[in-house]
């Protein structure tokens, strides 16, 4: 069973790795903004959950991955490996509007003042669709929330942070394992999600499909 991630998120494929998992990565290149203008007033955890999923579908169709799992066995001319593709889709609610990355440094300094000192949630999409012989055998998806406490950085602080560029790659403008866990206080929940694929999570949908994540452990892992 190959492990596709379907993301382009370096976070994401740190986070699996650590956790025993070697994905394959396979970007899905899914147009994020014409999926959300194709969804009829979606909450925010409907419109992560259907951005997760419109990138793991996409992954799960693709000739790329048809390459990869038909390659690995075309030596011993049997069917393709099976695969399970996972895509995610992270953004931040805050002060009752849905944000993710920040397109400027004004932005997320903006974003800072609003965050500062206050709460919010962070939520995940996750889909997870199993493919065999090339056909979609399976699908589960669902949405983690993470609530996160943001400390008050000084304006020398937030200046120097803004600096660094981390802020316009991420999320809510802000990491938890980056430069940014300086200036968080506390989450409540899910730890992984924040960073960008909730594992408990992952595991669960992983189970609906009938797959158990040990059996995805790196070779003497589990
Ligand atoms: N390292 C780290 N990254 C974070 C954190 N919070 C959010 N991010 C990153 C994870 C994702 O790469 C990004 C959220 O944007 P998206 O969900 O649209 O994913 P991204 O565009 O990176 O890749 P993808 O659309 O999945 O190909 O923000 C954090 O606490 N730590």
């Amino acid at each position: 069973m190959r492990f596709v991630l379907a993301s382009a998120s370096p976070a994401r494929l740190a986070v699996l790795r650590a956790a025993g998992i070697e994905p394959s990565v396979i970007v899905s290149g899914v147009d994020e903004e014409a999926v959300a203008a194709g969804l009829p007033d979606p909450s925010p955890s409907e419109l992560v959950t259907a951005l997760a999923m419109a990138k793991a579908d996409a992954v799960a169709r693709s000739a790329d991955l048809a390459a990869i799992t038909h390659g690995s066995h075309a030596e011993a001319h049997e069917g393709a490996e099976d695969a399970v593709v996972v895509g995610c889709d992270s953004m931040l609610a805050i002060g009752g509007e849905v944000v993710g990355k920040p397109a400027t440094a004004e932005v997320a300094r903006a974003r800072w003042a609003a965050m500062a000192g206050g709460t919010g949630e962070l939520l995940t999409g996750h889909a997870v669709v199993r493919v065999s012989d090339g056909e979609t055998v399976g699908v589960a998806s669902g949405t983690q929330s993470t609530t996160v406490r943001f400390a008050s950085p000084t304006e020398a602080e937030l200046e120097a942070y803004l600096r660094s560029g981390e802020p316009l790659a991420v999320a809510g403008a802000f990491t938890l394992d980056g430069l940014g866990g300086w200036f968080v206080e506390g989450v409540d929940g899910d730890p992984s999600s924040v960073i960008g694929i909730s594992l408990p999570l992952t595991r669960r949908l992983l189970a609906e499909v009938g797959v158990s994540v040990v059996d995805l452990w790196r070779d003497g892992e589990g």
